[in-house]
């Protein structure tokens, strides 16, 4: 869907999961993201990171608050409509890349569509890979075959097919050493905006927090300290 560059792209209202049995509780009073805006989301073991990306993916069904997306609401008892919002409008990298080693490069990029209902956008998937600078001898290779910073390519290649309203990035870099890891950080970005996707990224890392324009610290949360923005927290 094309990006309403007057409405967040990203809306959290009231949001709030307890897990049973734990005294944690994550707790955002509110937080909105315009179309194309960067959030670098950092915070210490057990601050939180996991199940905020699990509650906007819907891998965590959503306890108390609203989640939006491009004005869409994920109404937690609407399955069905939810899971094609999240596969059209989201699209994510995470640390374990979860390609199927059996598929070729090719299918592994388009896969995702299938499931939100688009046809299969090839031309697309190579001008990304190209973009990329993914060598399209490589593209009918079983992703098995590739090197991890080319199955990282792969994996972006992937998230941002649907030119996503948020792409989401889970811990991508923590395999990398500081040369690759600012490569693939200026390449995700860089397809990032050239799809007009807004990203959540979450990292331990510190130092990659210059590559973003606005921060969210999961510990000041636990601190008490309410968010009222993103922005209220740049750096
Ligand atoms: N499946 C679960 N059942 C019960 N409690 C959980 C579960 N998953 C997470 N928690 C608890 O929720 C809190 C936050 O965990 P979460 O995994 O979201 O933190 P995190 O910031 O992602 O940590 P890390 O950086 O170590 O991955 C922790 O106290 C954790 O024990």
């Amino acid at each position: 869907m094309a990006a309403d560059l007057n409405i967040p792209a990203v809306e959290l209202k009231n949001l709030r999961h307890q897990w049973p049995g734990q005294a944690f509780t994550l707790e955002i009073p509110a937080l909105q993201l315009a179309t194309g805006q960067h959030l670098f989301v950092r915070g210490a073991s057990g601050s939180g990171k996991t199940t905020l990306l699990n509650l906007l993916c819907g891998v965590l069904t959503l306890q108390q608050g609203e989640i939006w997306l491009q004005q869409q609401r994920l109404q937690p008892n609407k399955a069905a409509v939810r899971d094609r919002i999240r596969a059209r409008e989201i699209g994510v990298v995470f640390q374990q890349l979860n390609l199927i080693p059996y598929l070729s490069v090719l299918d592994n990029v388009v896969l995702g569509q299938a499931f939100s209902g688009k046809a299969a956008d090839e031309a697309r998937a190579r001008d990304l890979l190209t973009a990329l600078q993914l060598p399209a001898s490589l593209w009918q290779a079983p992703a098995a075959q590739l090197s991890v910073g080319q199955q990282q390519r792969v994996a972006i290649a992937r998230a941002l097919l649907g030119k996503p309203t948020l792409l989401i990035a889970d811990e991508p870099t923590s395999a990398l050493d500081a040369d690759n890891r600012d490569a693939f950080m200026r390449v995700l970005l860089k397809e990032a905006n050239d799809a007009g996707s807004t990203v959540i990224f979450v990292s331990h890392d510190q130092a990659l927090a210059r590559y973003f324009g606005f921060q969210l610290d999961m510990n000041r949360l636990q601190d008490g300290v309410t968010p009222v923005i993103a922005e209220a927290l740049c750096c």
